[in-house]
């Protein structure tokens, strides 16, 4: 299987994307935190383009909201990390899920729960939320056999 890459940077001008892709990116992170929606739809527009997908990243219910009225957004991020204050909160993802899920469900939209995930548990209550995929860093990279560590966290053998 090959494994799609990708790029996860902070992105604020377009030859971020060029690059990325150039390099065998299949995706790229676009934070709204730090991207005007102007800034947003355009990338958005340079990601199709190229055949990427772009993974949207909000932190918060305005952040979010600015992201649901922008179109052809077809993957969000929830980071469970402050950006200011650097605090991990799993529930965010709930949180924001619970309040937008419906509009989320609607659109197609896929959701990505990112950040402070460590064990099963913490995996299977951002899917509970209804999140389909996890961004893990810290959790894995410290561990010597990632493949194992990522089978570890969805608490079963996924390597045969
Ligand atoms: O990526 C950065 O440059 C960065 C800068 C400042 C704070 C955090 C930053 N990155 C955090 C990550 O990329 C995390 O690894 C990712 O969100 C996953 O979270 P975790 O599993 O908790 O490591």
């Amino acid at each position: 299987m090959q494994c799609p890459l990708l790029c996860k940077e902070f992105v604020i001008d377009i030859w971020q994307i060029y690059y990325a892709r150039s390099k065998g990116a299949d995706a790229i992170l676009l934070i709204a935190a730090v991207l005007p929606d102007l800034d947003m739809k355009y990338m958005l527009r340079i990601c199709k383009n190229l055949g990427m997908t772009a993974l949207i990243e909000v932190h918060d219910e305005k952040e979010l909201d600015r992201v649901l009225r922008i179109d052809g957004v077809e993957l969000i991020g929830i980071n469970n990390r402050s950006l200011e204050t650097f605090v991990v909160d799993t529930s965010n993802t709930r949180m924001l899920m619970e309040k937008r899920g419906d509009i989320i469900k609607e659109k197609g939209i896929l959701v990505v729960g990112e950040s402070g995930l460590f064990t099963p548990d913490d995996v299977a209550y951002v899917h509970s939320a209804g999140v389909s995929a996890v961004l893990v860093g810290e959790s894995l990279i410290k561990e010597e056999d990632p493949g194992r560590a990522i089978a570890g966290l969805f608490g079963k053998e996924l390597l045969s």
